[in-house]
């Protein structure tokens, strides 16, 4: 019998301390059934194998938070100059993204790995938000690496989508290429620069379902990508040596903290059909899985979103349970489950 796997802590001082933070929200696009997926991923037991097989100290507050005390009673669309589209639920998703960020922030600030259960993308302004602040606080002011894993960009600003769906934007706000909106400077104005990345230091796999006006900001400024294109090309063992030697995670490289940001819609819908737009060519499971496991393996993981999770969506009651498993699967990956 060996050990079993932990996250290996080159950023956290603890390889076995895991805070939880299961959210409950919708509000970043319109179609219900993403607030119930937390409580699925856990009553499959998902926090229950990370405590029993991978041996974690699991703190958490067993609740689903859907943070009814921060959204605000009246929230009309917000129409920014030269927008496409007004942005939906402004304020109700900025003050639950700051909840949020608050609660990341207490457990990343004792050096516990964070997991933040969806939801919609949106929240992963708060998650990152949160980690990143508690990194600078705990390394002495280092940024912060995000790998973004997703079918679509997630960049747009206000003024670039076409949706005004918050959960296509998360991207744009916490690295500052989207600004508070000046016709309202309280949406994201709690935003500061100690909890922000740099956008060089942003990685994107599994990418093929993206804006026009996101290509054009994803070139502008130089953004490292991988789509589905490039998986198919290089295969996805190259795709992540590539993808971590960016963010100087890969082998001989010093290291910087990561935070992974997983949309389950990176993976194919014939593998995760329960999500909310979902589109076709994406991950296998095990490209998924091994995603995972290779940023587990940098040692320099401190924090994951699994989000995007919708069992309202799928055709069928199999397709949500497949969709669960694969879930459930990307977190154990991530946290060290090794197969031999
Ligand atoms: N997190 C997601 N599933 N995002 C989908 C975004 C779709 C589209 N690009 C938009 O901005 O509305
Ligand atoms: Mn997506
Ligand atoms: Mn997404």
């Amino acid at each position: 019998m060996t050990t079993p796997p932990t996250i290996s802590p080159k950023f956290l001082p603890s390889k076995d301390q895991l805070g939880v933070v299961a959210v409950g929200f919708s509000g970043g696009q319109g179609k219900p059934g993403v607030e119930a997926a937390p409580t699925a991923l856990i009553e499959a037991g998902l926090l229950e194998s990370l405590r029993n097989d991978l041996e974690f100290t699991v703190h958490h507050d067993d609740m689903v938070h859907s943070y009814t005390e921060h959204i605000p009673v009246s929230d009309p669309p917000l129409r920014t100059a030269n927008a496409r589209a007004p942005m939906l639920n402004p304020l109700t998703v900025s003050n639950v993204t700051r909840a949020l960020a608050d609660q990341v922030y207490e457990h990343a600030s004792k050096g516990r790995f964070v997991l933040t259960l969806g939801g919609d993308h949106s929240i992963a302004v708060g998650s990152i938000a949160g980690t990143a602040k508690a990194i600078r606080e705990r390394h002495h002011g280092r940024d912060m690496a995000v790998v973004w894993v997703d079918a679509h960009a997630d960049i747009n600003t206000p003024e670039t989508s076409g949706s005004g769906n918050i959960h296509g934007m998360p991207v744009a706000f916490i690295s500052g290429l989207a600004k508070p909106p000046k016709e309202n400077p309280e949406i994201f104005g709690w935003i500061g620069d100690e909890n922000r990345i740099n956008i060089k230091n942003l990685v994107y796999i599994g990418l093929r379902d993206v804006d026009a006006g996101e290509k054009k900001i994803l070139r502008e400024n130089g953004i490292r990508a991988f789509s589905m294109h490039d998986v198919d090309k290089y295969g996805i063992g190259k795709v992540m040596e590539m993808a971590l030697e960016h963010i100087n995670c890969g082998p001989g490289q010093e290291g910087m903290p990561v935070h992974l940001s997983f949309d389950v819609d990176a993976l194919d819908p014939l593998v995760a059909p329960s999500t909310g737009t979902p589109v076709r060519g994406g991950l296998t499971l095990r490209e998924g899985d091994f995603i995972c496991e290779c940023i587990h393996e940098t040692g320099c993981l401190v924090a994951m979103d699994l989000v995007e999770v919708n069992l309202l969506a799928g055709e069928d009651d199999l397709g949500a349970r497949e969709t669960i498993r694969a879930g459930c699967s990307l977190v154990r990956c991530a946290l060290g489950e090794i197969l031999l």
